[in-house]
């Protein structure tokens, strides 16, 4: 079964802008497949995602989820479909006020009725599962913690470990391990990787630490301006791909301060 068919797909942020965010992108995920997208700053990595999910409509090609086209269906076929993706953004939006518990039992939310959903508030329904999930990602202390008494990385994986509890087919994820140590990022990105498994569910992961990718995914997507580098099986990658994919113009000098004579700098460094 495949999971995302997507050909010569073009995504704008803007209408009417120029320069698309993501350009000629052809894609087929199949379910239960683990990818990664790696690439520069700016790549479109996150856009790649959030149109994976169903937020973003393409303004041209080809894209269909599950078999369907998404921005062909009608809003609530839309929303049926967007049931089975879960998108983890790199900073999930977490209520502040709200204790973790409650924040990761949300994601079961489309299950509950009104009444279940509020009394959870209270008193959650199921906190043996909160804490399951975010043992797995190291969190199981923070159970009743607040939301905004959380560190950058703690956030982060609180919104991971709602996803275990959703009931998603698809893992959207986005950058998660940049705001985890090493010994972190490990832990997170197995446990991530071990739920998709599990339940024949599509990972697919944006990530900018190349080695981590490379060493724990199967295939690899590089993209760089909006476009498709290459998408090929990890053995395939060379370093030779990876130095070309994040080449960067960006970093040249800038010419003032190649031009600053030391006089000036010690002047301005006054100021
Ligand atoms: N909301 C927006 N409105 C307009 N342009 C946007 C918006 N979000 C992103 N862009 C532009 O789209 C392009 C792709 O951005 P995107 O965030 O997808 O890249 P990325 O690879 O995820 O970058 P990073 O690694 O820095 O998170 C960039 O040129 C960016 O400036």
């Amino acid at each position: 079964m495949t999971t995302y068919r997507l050909e010569q797909l073009t995504v704008h942020h803007q209408a009417g802008a120029r320069a698309p965010a993501l350009r000629e992108i052809d894609l087929v995920v199949a379910q239960g497949e683990q990818l990664a997208v790696i690439g520069p700053s700016g790549a479109g990595k996150t856009t790649l995602l959030h149109t994976l999910a169903c937020a973003h409509a393409p303004a041209g090609g080809l894209f269909q989820a599950f078999g369907r086209e998404p921005w062909a269906l009608s809003g609530k076929a839309r929303h049926a479909l967007r049931a089975k993706l879960f998108l983890a953004p790199q900073t999930p939006p977490l209520p502040p006020r709200q204790r973790v518990v409650s924040a990761v039992l949300a994601a079961r939310l489309p299950h509950w009725s009104l009444s279940q959903a509020l009394s959870s508030l209270f008193k959650p329904v199921d906190p043996d599962a909160a804490y399951d999930a975010l043992a797995r990602f190291g969190l199981g202390d923070k159970l009743y913690a607040r939301v905004d008494r959380l560190s950058g990385g703690e956030r982060q994986r609180c919104g991971l470990a709602r996803l275990l509890l959703s009931s998603a087919k698809v893992f959207l994820v986005d950058e998660p391990l940049s705001a985890l140590d090493p010994a972190l990022s490990q832990l997170t990105l197995s446990a991530l990787q071990r739920e998709a498994a599990s339940r024949n569910a599509t990972l697919i992961c944006s990530l900018h630490q190349v080695e981590m990718a490379r060493a724990n995914f199967d295939r690899i997507v590089g993209l760089r301006d909006g476009r498709i580098v290459f998408d090929c099986a990890r053995d395939d990658v060379s370093d030779a791909m990876i130095a070309a994919l994040y080449q960067n113009e960006a970093v040249a000098p800038h010419p003032a301060q190649a031009h600053e004579t030391p006089e000036r700098l010690a002047i301005g460094a006054c100021f």
